[in-house]
């Protein structure tokens, strides 16, 4: 069984191609980053899976054709986080993390004890308890990124697509969501992200996704795909690369020296 497969996905948008023909598979229990340099085609494949830009191909969520199933059902299948971190309501934090149980609520009909859990356990795992009663417009831009990964995570579905998760974040919440991601992983769920920072991928990632122009470059075991050579030729950077705790280091030192 397969939470996300994706065959010979193509993307144009302003009749340019963006997405020429991917072909991959997400498996319960895989934490995968998504991974390349800007206008490679991350937020375009995380967006094209949910049937936000307009695609060919096919996308299957949890084996079932994306296209021929309803949004609230694929809204159980599979969360979305995307780039953007702005809140539009002035409303409080508990309120707009319950959005998450959109879904999962019949017209909308009043929380269910099931509801409210889920929403606490989100709250507490984003570690925003504290905001709980707080205007979310009012919160720091960490603050807020925090809130809408609380919403997706309050969804409750098997899959979460997160576009630049980590982005606003300060270490300690980075890694937090780090491991937070392993851990919905190694409960059987699977979470696909893009990630700029090549560290955190190397290190909390099991498999990376590197896309470039719109294609796969690589795809496979961080220590696979983060190497000299495809760091060099896909992000023009040279790195230092250690080992600490048993797991990689990855760190950009400077731009590749041309030859
Ligand atoms: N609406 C659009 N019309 C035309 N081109 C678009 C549109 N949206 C995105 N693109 C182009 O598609 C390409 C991929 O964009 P995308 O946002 O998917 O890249 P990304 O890998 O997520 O980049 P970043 O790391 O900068 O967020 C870029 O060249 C971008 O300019």
């Amino acid at each position: 069984m397969t939470l996300l497969s994706v065959k010979n996905l193509v993307v144009e948008l302003g009749l340019r191609p963006v997405l020429n023909g991917l072909d991959f598979a997400v498996r319960p229990g895989e934490f995968v980053g998504l991974i390349g340099p800007n206008g490679a085609g991350k937020s375009t494949l995380l967006r094209s899976v949910l049937g936000l830009v307009p695609a060919r191909g096919e996308v299957r969520l949890s084996g079932e054709e994306a296209a021929a199933t309803s949004a609230r059902l694929r809204a159980t299948r599979a969360a979305y986080l995307a780039q953007e971190r702005e809140i539009a309501w002035a409303v409080p934090v508990e309120m707009v993390v319950a959005l998450g149980r959109s879904p999962h609520r019949p017209g909308l009909a009043a929380l269910t004890e099931k509801d409210r859990a889920a929403v606490d356990a989100a709250m507490r795992r984003m570690d925003i308890e504290a905001f709980r009663n707080r205007i979310a417009t009012e919160l720091s831009g960490g603050e807020k990124a925090r809130v809408l990964v609380a919403r997706a995570l309050a969804q409750d579905t098997p899959l979460l697509l997160a576009d630049e998760p980590t982005a606003g974040l300060d270490p300690a919440h980075q890694i937090a969501l780090m491991r937070l991601f392993s851990s919905l992983a190694a409960d059987g769920k699977s979470v696909v992200a893009s990630l700029h920072d090549l560290g955190l991928a190397a290190r909390w990632c099991s498999r990376l996704i590197l896309l470039d122009k719109g294609r796969i470059v690589a795809d496979g075991l961080p220590s696979t795909v983060l190497t000299p050579e495809n760091l060099r030729a896909i992000y023009g950077v040279d790195a230092f690369f250690g080992e600490a705790h048993g797991a990689p280091i990855v760190h950009p030192l400077d731009l590749a020296t041309p030859g």
